[in-house]
């Protein structure tokens, strides 16, 4: 594309999970992402199967029940491959990048099986071929092997890769579903395969995890020799026999670099409970990484469902645009988002700050002291979630240790002030911020 201001072009094929929520992501944050890239994104071209799947959308694109008349569209820079399976899949993305265009897919199936033939076609026509959405949905785990970890020898990674098997166990073992209940309400709420024993035996798992491998070992792609078991086998017994042992089961693709070879295999897997990757609960992923230089690195996040898959997709088309440009220095902007769109918003004096807050406070042992530390917060509206005060009756002074509600800090800053002023408190008070890093 020689302007380097017009929109970038998009044509999708597929409109089902990934697909609505890609064209969700990209509409509700268009601005954010045209201030990245320096351009629009926008969908032109839709190939879908039941058009009433885009009632409520708002998208404003032509729309085809033929997802070859998207290929073909010569209005279209770029193809999103959001519909799943081999073929036609395999056929639409191959006369994609024949026809120089870029491709964005979510689909590791037809990676993991064909991915030496996509890869090699896309290398020979100069295109690129993204699939950051494959992998582990919203995390970055492509980016963080492929550029973050760039300059390590990596050794091995293990991750539990498949949200929809991952969701069934911590329903299961944890709520006391069974498997048919767990299984529903994960495809119900977008987690799993077209065909869910991908999910549950482990195929799922199997592909992403062969994917991983080629790109931290620079090895072809060779799902057919990847081991896999799934899910299907665990009872009740063996997790209850686990934790009496200290472990978890959980579901893992594991990649490891020996001297003589690889090992890629999937396979229902004991970790200590306290290890940060046993408490890894429903759709979520997370991937650790062994290498030399970097040690050992966790990677967290969504690993299915429609917005979060669309994180991963709408950022490959931004990694996409940004090659379309002449100018190498806007590529990659050094702050993320083009020069020439940096916002202005100001950067909030703690006094704007809300937080929850723990007080430790040290006052003469007197009836009555909390009656008065309490009046004064709540005169700033400060309200008490918990109490705690040691009985030391000999004792000249005595802590009281409060947990506040959400607050703003300016708002508690004066009402500390008072509380210190009171002849009954003793010392300056301690005040120490409590976030629940809850989503939100
Ligand atoms: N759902 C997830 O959480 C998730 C996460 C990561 C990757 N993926 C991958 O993304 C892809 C899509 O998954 P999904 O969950 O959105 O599936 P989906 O079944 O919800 O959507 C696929 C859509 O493609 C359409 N489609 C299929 N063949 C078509 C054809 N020949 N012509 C026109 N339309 C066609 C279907 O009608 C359907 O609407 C798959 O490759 C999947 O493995 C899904
Ligand atoms: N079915 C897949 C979707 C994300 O790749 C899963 O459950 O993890
Ligand atoms: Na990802």
């Amino acid at each position: 594309m020689a302007d380097d201001m017009a929109p970038v072009r998009i044509g999708i094929l597929g409109m089902g999970t990934v697909g609505q929520g890609t064209v969700r992501v990209l509409k509700r944050n268009a601005e954010e992402i045209s201030r990245r890239v320096g351009r629009e994104l926008r969908v032109v071209h839709a190939a879908v199967r039941n058009p009433t799947r885009l009632e409520g959308l708002g998208l404003d694109a032509r729309i085809s029940s033929d997802p070859w008349a998207v290929v073909r569209d010569p209005e279209v820079d770029v193809i999103v491959e959001v519909m799943g399976g081999q073929e036609p899949a395999l056929s639409l993305l191959m006369a994609a990048v024949a026809a120089g265009k870029h491709v964005v897919t979510a689909n590791k199936a037809l990676l993991a099986e064909h991915g030496n033939e996509i890869f090699a076609a896309a290398q020979a026509r100069g295109v690129m071929v993204a699939f950051e959405a494959a992998v582990a949905g919203a995390i970055p785990i492509i980016k963080a092997i492929r550029e973050g970890l760039a300059g390590n020898r990596i050794q091995w990674l293990a991750g539990i890769i498949n949200g929809t098997s991952n969701y069934i166990l911590s329903q299961m073992f944890r709520e006391g579903w069974d498997f048919q209940q767990a299984l529903a309400e994960a495809q119900r709420l977008g987690y799993a395969e077209a065909d869910p024993g991908l999910d549950v035996d482990g195929g799922d798992a199997a592909h992403k995890i062969t994917l991983m491998a080629s790109i931290a070992f620079g090895i072809p792609v060779d799902f057919a020799h990847c081991h896999v078991e799934g899910i299907r086998a665990l009872e009740r017994t063996d997790v209850v026999y686990a934790a009496e042992l200290g472990y978890r089961i959980k579901l893992l693709g594991i990649a490891r670099r020996r001297a003589d070879g690889v090992e890629l295999r999937v396979h229902p897997t004991l970790i200590p409970h306290s290890h940060l990757l046993a408490n890894v609960e429903g759709p979520f992923n997370a991937i650790l990484v062994e290498s030399d230089a970097a040690g050992q690195s966790l990677y967290y996040g969504r690993g299915a469902g429609g917005d979060p898959t669309a994180s991963a997709v709408v950022a490959d088309l931004v990694d996409v645009a940004r090659t379309m440009t002449a100018d190498p220095s806007n590529r990659v902007p050094h702050l993320a988002f083009q020069p020439d769109a940096m916002s202005a918003l100001p950067l909030l004096p703690m006094a704007e700050v809300e937080s929850a807050y723990y007080l430790r406070i040290h006052a003469h042992n007197r009836a009555g002291v909390l009656a008065q530390v309490a009046t004064m917060l709540a005169e700033y509206e400060i309200s008490i979630e918990a109490l705690v005060q040691k009985e030391t009756p000999e004792a000249d002074s005595v802590p009281i240790v409060l947990l506040l509600h959400r607050c703003r800090e300016g708002d508690l800053e004066q009402a500390i002030a008072r509380i210190e002023a009171l002849p009954v408190v003793v010392q300056p008070v301690l005040r120490l911020r409590v976030e629940s890093l809850a989503e939100g």
